[in-house]
């Protein structure tokens, strides 16, 4: 499929909580987020949101929070990618202002390790050590490993880092950027902040 120049920001993700009532916290994290700036679809594996990469993120942070309040162990993995729409479904939502429609700023830890694949783009290796060294300075880095890099902390900051990251590795040459994310919030195994 041809790559388009279309703006639109992706994000295919699903959360797995640990808990048996699994089925309310994942519809419940869906309907208490406000979606209005992003197109969505949920099937049986995973759901989709598309439009400005703000509310992407925006909404992306919510949906985490908002399952992470029920104090569950929740586990959320998933792919943020643009510059290859593959479809236009979504774009009439590139039209939204930039005005974040959620705006929670409840504290929460999360652990996360992230990934970034800089499509096309011969420089990728420089591109993925300027943003680890970013997180470093900005003090979200945890610890390097084999195929990804440890980023934790407030989830405001950890989104924050994510965001920024994805902007700093595209460019008007190189338009087409994935990264992977999973998170693991109120695990047993992290101390918390
Ligand atoms: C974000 C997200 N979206 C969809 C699924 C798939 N899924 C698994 S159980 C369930 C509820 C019952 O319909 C759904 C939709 C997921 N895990 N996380």
């Amino acid at each position: 499929m041809e790559c388009g120049l279309s703006p639109i920001v992706g994000f295919r993700f699903s959360l797995y909580p640990m808990a048996d009532d699994f089925v309310s916290v994942i519809k419940g994290a869906l309907e208490k987020t406000d979606t209005s700036n992003v197109w969505m679809h949920t099937d049986d594996v995973s759901t989709v949101i598309r439009g400005k990469q703000i509310h992407v993120f925006n909404v992306a942070k919510a949906i985490a929070l908002h399952a992470a309040k029920t104090g569950k162990h929740i586990a959320l993995s998933g792919t943020f990618s643009a510059g290859c729409p593959g479809d236009t479904a979504g774009d009439v939502y590139l039209n939204r202002s930039e005005e974040i429609a959620n705006t929670d700023a409840t504290t929460q830890y999360v652990s996360s390790q992230f990934a970034l694949y800089p499509m096309n783009n011969p420089e990728y290796m420089e591109i993925i050590y300027r943003e680890v060294n970013r997180a470093k300075e900005q003090g979200v880095f945890n610890e390097s490993m084999h195929y990804a890099s440890g980023i934790h902390g407030d989830i405001h900051e950890v989104f924050a880092f994510y965001e920024k990251a994805f902007s700093n590795a595209r460019s008007e040459e190189h338009k087409h950027l994935v990264m992977t994310v999973s998170m693991s919030i109120n695990s047993p195994t992290h101390g918390g902040l």
